[in-house]
């Protein structure tokens, strides 16, 4: 042992640490790499796969896209008629998740109930914990053949209505749009759905995506990393803004009413809903393909009143600040005219993005760390208890 109590030179302070590299929000922080979808704001294109998403929104339907997301390729002939009838086979809502939706008030909060739902379908799921690859890829699948019916029947029974049986001769769209209003609509309508589920699919390391890999990465179940992500997406700064849109929408009520609508919004220093994203400065490379599909559905209801108040809000907040239209933004109209509830928007949302969130689920798990970064403690110094 070394006797320091003669020693008398003192040892020089070390030197400060440097302050640590702080990035509030992530913002600009790149934590990993992904091979499912590239977003690039330079170019203002967004790739899953490697396709480019207008590209895959013009020529190929939702369960196509879904397949491309979990394989890495779209699927051939057999693969997708494999596909489909597995989807079609998983789609009636489940008598357990049913009596679990049916505990709930109606009052409460959609994404609420989607969000309970998953959570039942995990805690109802045998192979739960088994998190093989093969495993979870069926889970996904089956997540994704569960969620419209859970969707829709929400829907139904805040309006008083019976449960809508699905129909196997439809594909995944139509049927989600039977389910929830008991008919089949135009084609105009089912297309445009169809084009909102390819759009909203995946997106990168996005607030809920991030939350289902981080969820992943402590080595827990699929089903808790979505049900956490259905959280994450909930917040009105992501997916929660296209319900939010049409409360705008509904507030300001007509093309003219814009400008003071708008004069009194930012006075308040008021978030605009539907407009900024933390990645593309220069708008979000899926709102022309959504923009079409919401003009196709303003010219099949009529409804020039909607491009008008659309047009005129966008065209002033982009004068004003510069900040463009998210997806958001013609989603929330869009839906509204395709008649769902405004509150039943964001689930729409989470039945898409469970592509992306379950193949993001997946390639966390192939690939696995731990995600825990660091943070720099500002509270009181050290202190000690009174004897
Ligand atoms: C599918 C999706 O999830 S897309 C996103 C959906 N969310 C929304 O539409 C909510 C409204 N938008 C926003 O709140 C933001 O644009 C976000 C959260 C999406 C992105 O935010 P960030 O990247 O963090 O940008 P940040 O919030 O720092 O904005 C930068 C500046 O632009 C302003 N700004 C950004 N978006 C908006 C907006 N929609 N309305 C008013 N001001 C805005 C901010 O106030 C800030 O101004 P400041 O520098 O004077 O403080
Ligand atoms: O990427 C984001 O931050 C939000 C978004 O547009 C999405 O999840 O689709």
């Amino acid at each position: 042992m070394t006797d320091t109590s003669t020693t008398t030179a003192t040892a020089p302070s070390p030197a400060p640490a440097p302050a640590p590299d702080i990035r509030k929000g992530l913002t600009g922080v790149v934590v990993d790499v992904t091979a499912i979808s590239k977003v690039n704001p330079e170019t203002n294109s967004l790739l899953y796969r490697g396709y480019p998403v207008q590209e895959l929104a013009a020529a190929k339907r939702f369960e196509e896209v879904a397949y491309l997301l979990w394989h890495g390729e779209l699927p051939d002939a057999a693969e997708l008629a494999g596909f489909r009838a597995a989807e079609r086979a998983g789609r009636a809502l489940r008598p357990n998740v049913r009596a679990a939706i049916d505990l709930l008030p109606t009052t409460a909060h959609p994404m609420d109930v989607v969000r309970t739902a998953v959570s039942v379908i995990g805690a109802s799921d045998p192979a739960a914990a088994d998190a093989s690859p093969e495993a979870n890829l069926a889970k996904a699948k089956s997540l994704f053949a569960a969620l419209p019916a859970v969707v829709a029947y929400d829907q139904r029974r805040r309006r008083g209505q019976d449960l809508v049986a699905p129909r196997d001769d439809l594909d995944y769209s139509a049927n989600f749009l039977y389910m929830t209003f008991g008919e089949v609509p135009d084609a105009t309508v089912v297309d445009a759905f169809d084009v909102s589920m390819i759009l909203y699919a995946e997106h990168s390391f996005n607030a809920s995506t991030f939350t289902a890999r981080v969820i992943t990465s402590t080595l827990s179940d699929l089903y808790s990393a979505v049900t956490g992500a259905v959280g994450a997406l909930k917040g009105p700064l992501h997916g929660g803004a296209n319900e939010a849109v049409m409360h705008v929408f509904d507030e300001i009520g007509s093309a003219d009413r814009v400008v003071p609508w708008l004069d009194a919004a930012l006075a308040e220093k008021r978030k605009i809903m539907g407009f900024g994203h933390r990645v593309y400065k220069r708008g979000d490379s899926r709102v022309p393909t959504m923009k079409a599909a919401l003009d196709a559905l303003i010219a099949y209801s009529d409804r020039p009143d909607v491009a008008a108040l659309y047009d005129t809000l966008e065209a002033e907040f982009v004068a004003r600040k510069g900040i463009h239209p998210n997806l958001d933004y013609p989603s929330g109209p869009a839906y509204h005219l395709m008649g769902f509830d405004t509150l039943t928007f964001t689930p729409l949302f989470v039945a898409s993005r469970v592509t992306g969130w379950t193949a993001h689920i997946m390639e966390q798990a192939a690939s696995n760390a731990l995600i825990r970064p660091l943070s720099a403690y500002v509270g009181v110094d050290e202190r000690h208890v009174r004897a």
